[in-house]
């Protein structure tokens, strides 16, 4: 299967940046000091980094549910909605996820588009459409407590993708799964975003992980978190079994991990 993405006529563009961002907590937590960073269009980017170097809260501010103490975020030239408030063409997946017990699948797919005012009956295609991008339209109408840790993952992923994002924000989405089932959510992920030719900000603690989805890593360090090495990955590269194994991996994998160890003692 050909793997390479179409490159559109804005493939490449910015699509928001940071710039100086600074975010301290009210514990007197610096997060984040002087970070600097873009995000462009289309591409797979991940943040990769130790523990409490900021990557979750760098996602926060980019989503719009929190606002940095310093710098500034601009997103495709304006500012986005305020803390609290998600712009509305941002997705984000959380590492549980977070699934309404008492809803379906479709119930809980439904809920932003519920939120921002649209019955059942109208959201009912596009419930439709994300429930197939992550193939669990023969699920519909079965209760999280029947599903499978895989299976809740992807409907927390139909959820973000049900309002059709431009940018989708993922904060460690198969951290807590077995790897076979990781495995199988990367391939299936990487096919949902060529199909919608989308933007991802994937955080993770892997190495592997993000060499085998990114277009782009960015590896950050602690104290305060920002970014400390950057390492681009050809997008024409096939994402599949054979490229696991391969030695152009094991490279990137031995690069990505020579940069997050050289980050770590920095930190
Ligand atoms: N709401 C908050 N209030 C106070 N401190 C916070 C808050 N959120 C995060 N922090 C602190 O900010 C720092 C960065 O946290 P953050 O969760 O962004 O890091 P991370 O790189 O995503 O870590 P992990 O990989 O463990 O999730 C940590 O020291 C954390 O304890």
């Amino acid at each position: 299967m050909q793997q390479t993405r179409p490159a559109g006529p804005e493939a490449g563009a910015p699509l928001l940046a940071l710039s100086g961002v600074g975010k301290r907590f009210g514990n007197q937590v610096t997060a984040l000091e002087g970070l600097d960073m873009e995000v462009r269009r289309g591409e797979f980017l991940s943040l990769l980094g130790p523990s409490g170097c900021g990557k979750s809260t760098a996602l926060r501010l980019i989503a719009g549910l929190a606002e940095p103490t310093s710098g500034r975020i601009d997103f495709n030239g304006e500012h986005p909605g305020k803390a609290a408030s998600p712009h509305p063409s941002v997705g984000f997946v959380f590492q549980e996820p977070t699934l309404m017990p008492w809803a379906s699948v479709f119930g809980n797919v439904h809920l932003p588009l519920k939120l921002a005012g649209t019955s059942r009956r109208e959201a009912e295609p596009a419930i439709m459409q994300a429930l197939e991008l992550v193939g669990l339209e023969a699920f519909r109408d079965a209760y999280p407590r029947e599903l499978s840790g895989g299976m809740k993952m992807r409907v927390s992923i139909a959820r973000a993708l049900v309002t059709k994002p431009r940018l989708l924000l993922m904060d460690e989405p198969f951290a807590a799964l077995d790897e076979i089932t990781r495995f199988k959510l990367n391939n299936d992920l990487l096919q949902v975003w060529r199909q919608l030719n989308c933007t991802i900000v994937f955080v993770t603690h892997s190495v592997f992980e993000s060499v085998y989805l990114s277009t782009r890593i960015l590896v950050f360090r602690a104290r305060p978190g920002r970014v400390a090495a950057e390492l681009a990955i050809d997008p024409s590269l096939e994402r599949d079994e054979a490229f696991r194994t391969s030695p152009e991996y094991v490279a990137l994998c031995r690069q990505a991990s020579t940069a997050l160890a050289a980050a770590m003692n920095a930190g």
